[in-house]
């Protein structure tokens, strides 16, 4: 009865369709808009007031269990989201995940399961050298999904561009996405090696996270 009501409600998502069309097509999609101008300013704000209490600390590479902080690999600093305790500026952020992910598994059937996101700064000078993001040893990682929370000063010119490394017909290409306020990229973790351009200019913000499967 439950699943009958839930074929009765459903309807189609033209800007989800995009999504998993891009996703089908070439492995990543770009959401420009995906939060709006006031919704990342409340993203922006929350994440500012946590950042200034100090609570972010150096990011690591390796797993949770095996963390080890290199700077001449990625130089930002994070806090783990915990959707449980979320505050507004999280809520934010989660209700349109949570949205998504739900169209994702009815549509696609892709059986996200869990999630799980941070917040991120990179300072002026910092980058995320070239990686695949299952080199966090997490086979579960299905999607990554980061959304950007610059303000709209944001230039090109500051640098922290996130260059994709997509195949077109055999050969590499790298595609460079600005980090543009409510901007989102979701793309494939198990497939596109990516790396995050060094900041020239002001601090990036962003949450970064990824859909898992069991
Ligand atoms: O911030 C970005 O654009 C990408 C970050 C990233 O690749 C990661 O945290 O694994
Ligand atoms: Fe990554």
């Amino acid at each position: 009865m439950k699943e009958l009501f839930d074929q009765v409600e459903f309807v189609e998502n033209p800007l989800y369709e995009s999504i998993i069309e891009d996703l089908l097509q070439r492995k990543y999609s770009v959401i420009d808009n995906f939060y709006s101008a006031e919704e990342v300013e409340v993203l922006r704000n929350g994440l500012l007031a946590k950042y200034e209490e100090d609570q972010f600390k150096k990011s690591a590479i390796g797993n949770k269990t095996n963390e080890l902080v290199e700077k001449e690999i990625r130089g930002d600093f994070i806090l783990w989201l915990n959707e449980a305790e979320a505050g507004t500026a999280e809520n934010v952020f989660f209700n349109r995940v949570n949205n998504l992910v739900d169209y994702l598994n009815k549509t696609c059937f892709m059986g996200i399961l869990h999630k799980e996101f941070h917040y991120a700064v990179y300072p002026e000078g910092t980058f995320y050298k070239r990686h695949l993001d299952t080199f966090q040893n997490d086979g579960r990682r299905k999607l990554s999904v980061v959304c950007y929370l610059n303000d709209e000063t944001w230039l090109e010119e500051n640098g922290g561009e996130l260059t994709i490394y997509v195949d077109e017909n055999g050969e590499e290409k790298a595609v460079d996405l600005y980090p543009f306020p409510g901007r989102v990229v979701i793309f494939e973790s198990q497939e596109l090696e990516h790396e995050v351009q060094r900041v020239k200019h002001s601090k990036r913000f962003s949450i970064t996270g990824w859909l898992k499967t069991r």
